[in-house]
């Protein structure tokens, strides 16, 4: 006898070698060991999907209080310098920026400050955190703040090979959506610029005309919509589903192009040199990531939830004075600078915690309104320039960064509450290490448990003329290399081998499932928000007997459509049935199968 089993069970930690004589098991009790095997398998990887849950929510617990910690609106500053030989009127701590005009000394204590040396990558290390806070459900705003040429550009799109912060955001998203098999999201992104205090849309095409040689910009139609919950939603404005980071750099250089051809055309049709630096200055561009969270709670179900992550590049107006605007620019430029000083209001007024937030005082901050408010995380980068001749505007910029931030007195801690913060957030941190040590623990055992369950269900369907003739057949179930091996052929396949009704529905499921692949996009539209892995089985045709409980649409496992559904609708059967009625029934299914 070659029985072998001491791996048919739940230890899918070691390479399993199945031995199984099927002459020596009775052909009952090989069906009915097989089938409990498969069902023990699955209960197990039930069981592992809710730890995945749990853990998961324990790392998203960790990380949110973390922030909330580190507060939910962070200041950063971030200097650059020009090539300057003279001695600097600023100088620079972690957290400290001392400014000495004239002999006086102003500070501003921020959050963190960037010295001129340091890197894309630095700046996009405190950034990081927050999109997973954006993944996990959180509105998140990210916005550059600055006098013209400081770098409020470079920070957020990046120039000469070094990204900025949405190209690499865009990497990070992706990255970790493929990591993490508690949810499945749905990426899409809109870009929009406020100009002259009306929003365009920056995918939307522009014809180019050669009469002027430039690409004709459509007028601005996008209006603001408020939700009686609050959320807020721009009519009209194109919102482009990503399925991969490649698609979504496309469209962001798209929206990139778009933005600076409109900037020549101003130029080209005004005519004014001086007015088109003004114009410039008025632009605020705004990149928008929409992540749709599809998860199942083990208590309500499937649950969706909807985050916006806001990347902007804040609009800079200092130059009007340099550039001796007039008239008509100079109220435009007034007006940029309003719209910047509403925001600081808005933040201040959220920091204070007051009763009435003044959104509506800009169209930047009705934008914004969802997403700077409760529960969302605020980053501004304030941008300064290090040098003698920009010192006023340096000035009015750590004013700014002073009202956004020092408001919250409570910010200013002693000593010893900073250690205390700062142990709390080290421990937290290591939560968050060890809960994500467990779940790529977890994540590599439902992988396992799942070979193990598909191995298993193939025995069921090995089609009958592999084994004509044996005597004998010995079955070597090579686990790790993932196929089965034929030692001996000669012998009729025992009946729980022939394909059954229930397996034929499967495959019959499968092409229909080829075929639903291969239709047109605008067919499966819904379907082709998600990213890879990401089908639903409820968009799939419906088959008799194959129904699917709503939780299974968001099974969390990396299963294929194919064994999805058929393995949620075998779970529940087996695992319905006693022992003697699943052997009676698969000497039923036998039987049926040898009659057709
Ligand atoms: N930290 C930095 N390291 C290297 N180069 C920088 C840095 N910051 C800015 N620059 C360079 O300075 C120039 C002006 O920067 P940038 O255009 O990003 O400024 P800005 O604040 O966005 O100006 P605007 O308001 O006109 O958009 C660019 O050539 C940019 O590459």
């Amino acid at each position: 006898m070659v029985l072998q089993l001491e791996n048919f069970g739940l230890d899918t930690s070691s390479p399993s070698v199945v031995y199984m004589d099927v002459n020596v098991v009775p052909e009952h009790d090989g069906e009915a060991l097989l089938a409990s095997t498969i069902s023990a398998l699955q209960a197990e990887v039930k069981e592992l999907l809710a730890k995945q849950i749990f853990l998961d929510a324990k790392r998203r617990e960790a990380l949110n209080r973390i922030l909330d910690i580190k507060g939910s609106i962070r200041v950063f500053c971030r200097v650059k310098l020009r090539n300057e030989k003279k001695a600097l009127p600023i100088s620079i701590e972690a957290d400290k920026i001392t400014v000495r005009p004239l002999g006086t000394c102003k500070d501003c204590i921020v959050d963190r400050v960037f010295p001129p040396e340091s890197t894309q990558d630095d700046v996009f290390q405190e950034v990081r955190p927050i999109l997973r806070s954006a993944l996990d459900g959180h509105n998140v705003c990210v916005l550059a703040y600055g006098q013209t040429g400081t770098g409020k550009t470079h920070t957020m799109e990046g120039r000469n090979g070094q990204q900025g912060i949405v190209p690499r955001a865009i990497e990070e998203l992706f990255h970790q959506i493929s990591q993490d098999k508690s949810a499945k999201f749905r990426l899409s992104m809109s870009m929009l610029e406020v100009y002259m205090g009306s929003l365009r849309d920056l995918f939307v095409h522009r014809p180019y005309s050669s009469a002027r040689s430039t690409y004709l910009i459509p007028k601005s139609n996008l209006s603001i919509l408020s939700g009686a919950d609050g959320t807020i939603e721009i009519e009209g404005l194109m919102d482009v589903p990503m399925s991969d980071a490649k698609q979504a750099y496309r469209w962001y250089a798209r929206g990139k192009h778009a933005r600076s051809t409109s900037w020549t055309h101003v130029n080209d049709a005004s005519s004014r040199s001086h007015w088109s630096v003004t114009w410039l200055l008025c632009v605020c561009s705004l990149t928008r990531i929409t992540i749709c969270r599809l998860s199942n709670d083990t208590a309500k179900g499937a649950v969706e939830q909807v985050s916006k992550l806001w990347l902007v590049d804040l609009g800079g107006s200092e130059r009007l004075l340099k550039t001796g605007a007039k008239g008509q620019t100079l109220d435009e430029g007034r007006s940029i600078n309003l719209s910047l000083s509403a925001l600081g209001d808005v933040i201040a007024a959220l920091r204070m915690k007051r009763n009435h937030i003044p959104y509506r005082n800009s169209k930047v901050t009705q934008i914004l309104s969802d997403s700077l408010g409760d529960g969302s995380k605020v980053l501004m980068i304030v941008h300064i320039s290090a040098s003698e001749e920009d010192i006023g505007e340096t000035i009015c910029s750590l004013t700014f960064a002073k009202r956004v931030r020092a408001v919250d007195s409570s910010r200013e801690l002693s000593e010893e509450s900073k250690k205390r913060k700062e142990q709390c957030i080290n421990e937290l941190e290591q939560q968050i290490q060890e809960s994500e040590d467990e779940l790529k623990k977890v994540r590599s055992q439902i992988e396992k448990t799942e070979r193990l369950i598909r191995e298993k269900t193939k025995l069921h369907q090995v089609p009958s003329d592999m084994n004509n003739g044996s005597p004998r057949s010995t079955l070597i179930l090579d686990v790790e290399e993932e196929k089965p091996i034929q030692r001996s052929q000669t012998r009729a396949a025992p009946g729980f081998m022939s394909s059954t009704e229930c397996s034929r529905q499967r495959q019959k499921l499968a092409v229909s499932t080829t075929k639903w692949r291969s239709m047109s996009a605008s067919t499966r539209k819904p379907l082709d928000f998600l990213g890879p892995q990401t089908l639903s089985f409820s968009s799939l045709p419906k088959k008799r007997n194959m129904a699917c409980k709503p939780s299974d649409h968001l099974n969390m496992s990396q299963n294929s459509i194919d064994s999805r559904g058929s393995t949620a609708s075998r779970a529940k059967k087996v695992s319905n049935s006693n022992p003697n009625l699943m052997v009676a029934l698969h000497k039923h299914r036998r039987r049926m199968s040898a009659l057709l």
